[in-house]
């Protein structure tokens, strides 16, 4: 049986019609002058409430298109719309302010703070990001329960605990806030098959109670199952197009 959470209110002002990712002529080269360009794409749309897994083969641009949506890297030409907001009109600072409070993001590195406490390590996304309707404390304990993390583990630093841990605290840090939007970067490479299945329950009944987008990157196409769809880059991406998918 999937777990269920309550349901939290989405962003009030935001218009249902609007996308909640929307690329127009994206084009991405990393800085420097021998650089190759990774990503030139057209037109992508994702609605909002889309569960989307993004696949294709290794180095084809799918974390840097992740980072793109995130705002963690900028265009180097073209628009990059999240929930309306077009990124790439905000400063460095705002972009920060934009990610905390309507983006959650795992990514393969966990990017925990390894010196300080599981606790702490989510109380700082919270203090960050916080939207008032979302009961901390409940949240954090169903989502540990959900994950089969053990409560003991919420006192102890982050670099004291096993990589499958790190790696699911690091989806309660993501989920604690009920992002409009959730970015999953190979979120399952160290968890075992039990963990992975509890692990893709737990985001989806989260994402699916509260409307939230879901854009996943996994090379685990066994996956691909428990979402709407299913893209390859290279259907979007005009660079790199003909790659298989691995
Ligand atoms: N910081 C960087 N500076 C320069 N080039 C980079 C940087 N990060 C990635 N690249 C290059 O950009 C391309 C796309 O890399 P990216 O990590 O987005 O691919 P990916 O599809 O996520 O790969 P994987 O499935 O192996 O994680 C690769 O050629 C990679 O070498």
């Amino acid at each position: 049986m999937q777990p269920s959470f309550p349901e939290n209110a989405k962003s009030a002002v935001l218009d249902e019609a609007t996308a909640a990712i929307m690329l127009e002529n994206l084009y991405f080269a990393y800085p420097g002058k021998r650089q190759e360009p990774v990503l030139d794409i057209p037109e992508w749309h994702i609605a909002q409430g889309d569960h989307v897994f993004l696949r294709g083969p290794s180095g084809s641009g799918k974390s840097t298109l992740l980072n793109l949506l995130a705002g963690i890297l900028v265009a180097t030409r073209g628009t990059v719309e999240v929930l309306g907001q077009e990124l790439g009109a905000l400063s460095a600072r705002e972009r920060d302010r934009f990610r905390a409070a309507h983006i959650g993001i795992v990514f393969q590195q966990f990017n925990l703070i390894p010196y300080l406490s599981v606790l702490d390590n989510i109380q700082l996304a919270a203090y960050f990001g916080r939207k008032k309707q979302i009961d901390f404390d409940s949240t954090i304990k169903q989502l540990f329960a959900a994950l089969a993390l053990d409560d003991s583990l919420i006192t102890k630093k982050a670099n004291h605990l096993s990589v499958g841990q790190q790696q699911r605290v690091a989806i309660v840090r993501a989920l604690v806030n009920a992002p409009e939007i959730l970015i999953v970067d190979e979120p399952t490479s160290a968890l075992d098959s039990d963990l992975r299945n509890a692990f893709m329950d737990v985001l989806l009944a989260i994402s699916q109670s509260r409307g939230s987008t879901l854009i996943f990157v996994s090379h685990d196409t066994a996956l691909s199952h428990y979402f709407h769809h299913v893209v390859n880059l290279s259907e979007i991406n005009r660079l790199g197009a003909g790659n298989d998918v691995s």
